[in-house]
């Protein structure tokens, strides 16, 4: 089982809430680094790893023991380089990762990128709240280890490129801060 010591590559967590951009930045740093990108959306579904449907939040229901057990193999190896993305943080394993990086975005800014995206008024009040309140930030402030846990700004181009900068360069240097 790998831990930060072990590791030969950092994972990294891409959290926040739905809409402040995770995957668009999760793939982008999993191709710049060649590390494996984790989408837990996408594995959830593809490999049915939840449990009812939520008639409410259209969603299914996360069973986080699947899931946990479906990607143990990747996060404890020893090769590391891992980039997961989801909204969530605090029932994953701390050891698993180097890096949280949690993104955030002006709540007029989420609203239009849900909106977008076609979610009923009920989920883009839901997440916008989550934002307002800064839930995934404490989450992850809460679950992990101060000194790894990094607010980004999400709101722009601009801001995109240099979060995918600021976290390749964390990478880059994670066996030296060891
Ligand atoms: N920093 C950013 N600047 C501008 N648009 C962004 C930014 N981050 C994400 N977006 C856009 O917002 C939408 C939601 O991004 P996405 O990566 O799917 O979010 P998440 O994975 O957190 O739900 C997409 O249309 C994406 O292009």
């Amino acid at each position: 089982m790998a831990t930060a010591e072990t590791r030969l590559r950092p994972n990294i967590l891409i959290t926040g809430s739905p809409g402040t951009g995770k995957s668009t930045l999760g793939q982008q740093v999993a191709e710049k680094l060649a590390f494996d990108f984790i989408e837990i959306g996408k594995e959830v579904r593809e490999n049915q790893l939840y449990e009812e449907y939520d008639e409410q939040y259209k969603c299914h229901v996360l069973d986080e023991d699947k899931l946990l057990d479906h990607i143990q193999d990747r996060m404890d190896s020893t090769s590391g380089g891992a980039v997961v993305d989801y909204h969530g943080c605090e029932f994953f394993p701390e050891r698993w990762f180097d890096f949280v990086f949690v993104l955030r975005c002006s709540t007029d800014k989420l609203y239009d990128r849900l909106a977008q995206r076609g979610y009923s008024d009920f989920k883009i009040k839901e997440n916008v709240e989550c934002e307002i309140f800064g839930s995934l930030l404490e989450e992850a402030r809460d679950s992990y280890k101060p000194e790894i846990v990094f607010e980004l700004q999400s709101e722009s181009p601009e801001q995109m490129d240099e979060n995918l900068e600021k976290i390749c360069e964390l990478a880059a240097g994670f066996k030296k801060s060891q």
